[in-house]
């Protein structure tokens, strides 16, 4: 059966890459959704968008029913996580009571709910993690993440969680940095950067994670997975790649333990995802997290394509 699938928070880095990935499957219809304006219009005029906050329930009944999806790929979120911290009713807003929204709609519409969520449900004491260990969250972005998917458990309509860890990628006219991108114009900048060694992570390459999120539409595959990078590091050996990658000078990158950030949110020392049951099931294969930074190197046109 031809899906149509519906995305929320195209506007986001994973939005984006889902667009990108489902305008070329000849099998289905993407349309794409956001709170703001879109910001594909004129690099993909050949989606349908149409505008949608998810906090608004009478909004999210209009739209689903008039979109009809099959599937709905939930990305939209509050995804500063010491904004979070600080602003709990916003979060809360966007991250648990949206989430709400949508199921009370694809329960009454049977709509396959992808939802997507985030290692940090996890307290960190004992990464990398599969998708039966049981969440504890150290911030408030964790339990507004848990909440939301303690939400989605008990909807009466197909339901996946996909959960994710430190997205990483270029998008479009796009303002929240990630590790790579971070690393590599500071260092460009000659700008010196202090990177945490305390915490590990298996970092995800946006793509790979668009592809997680389709392969899971694609076979209609219910439950939890854990969709992330195979390599567990820390952002100071992260960091160090990218020097690396990029040919910069590593002198600049010191070496920190996260006790001397005085961030508003705690972070999980130690996260990182086991992902041996997508790849057995959905038959998912990240790159490796050098490849991640060639793709995007190419992207922002830094190298020439290859192969
Ligand atoms: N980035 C990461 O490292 C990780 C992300 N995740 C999860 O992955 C998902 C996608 O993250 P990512 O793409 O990085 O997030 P982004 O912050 O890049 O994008 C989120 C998008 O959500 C949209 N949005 C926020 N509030 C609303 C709302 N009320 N209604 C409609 N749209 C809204 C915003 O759209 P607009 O611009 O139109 O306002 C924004 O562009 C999130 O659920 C996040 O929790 C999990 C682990 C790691
Ligand atoms: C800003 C900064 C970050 N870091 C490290 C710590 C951290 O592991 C990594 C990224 O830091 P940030 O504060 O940008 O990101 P952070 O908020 O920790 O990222 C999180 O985002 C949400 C949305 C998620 O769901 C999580 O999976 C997670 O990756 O870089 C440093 O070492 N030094 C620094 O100065």
């Amino acid at each position: 059966m031809a899906k149509r699938i519906l995305i929320t928070g195209s506007n986001g880095l994973l939005g984006q890459k889902l667009v990108a990935l489902l305008r070329t499957q000849p099998e289905i219809e993407v349309v794409a959704s956001s709170r703001g304006a879109n910001k594909l219009a004129t690099l993909y005029p050949d989606v349908r968008f149409v505008p949608l906050d998810v906090t608004d329930a009478a909004q999210v009944t209009q739209v689903l029913s008039d979109v009809n999806p099959s599937h709905l790929i939930h990305t939209a979120a509050m995804t500063n996580v010491d904004e979070c911290e600080l602003n709990r009713a916003a979060c809360w807003q966007q991250n648990v009571t949206a989430v709400e929204n949508l199921v009370a709609v694809c329960e009454v519409l049977a709509v396959h709910l992808i939802h997507v969520s985030t290692d940090f449900v996890f307290s960190g004491n004992a990464g990398p993690l599969a998708e039966d260990a049981l969440p504890a969250p150290v911030n408030y972005y964790g339990e507004s993440k848990m909440a939301a998917e303690q939400v989605v458990q008990v909807a009466t309509c197909p339901w996946s969680i996909v959960r994710t860890v430190l997205v990483y990628g270029v998008a479009h006219d796009y303002g929240r940095t990630n590790i790579v991108l971070w690393v590599r114009d500071s260092l460009r900048a000659h700008t010196p950067i202090k990177v945490v060694d305390d915490q590990l992570r298996t970092p995800t390459l946006a793509e790979d994670l668009a592809q997680g999120c389709w392969l899971v539409a694609q076979q209609n595959a219910t439950g939890i997975f854990h969709i992330s990078g195979d390599e567990l590091l820390t952002p100071y050996d992260m960091a160090l790649r990218v020097a690396d990658f990029f040919g910069l000078d590593k002198q600049l990158i010191t070496k920190v333990n996260s006790d001397t950030f005085t961030q508003p949110a705690r972070r999980p020392p130690r996260t990182g995802f086991i992902i041996s049951k997508a790849r057995r099931i959905l038959g998912y294969q990240p790159h490796s997290f050098e490849e991640g930074m060639r793709l995007l190197a190419q992207q922002l046109g830094e190298i020439q394509q290859t192969g």
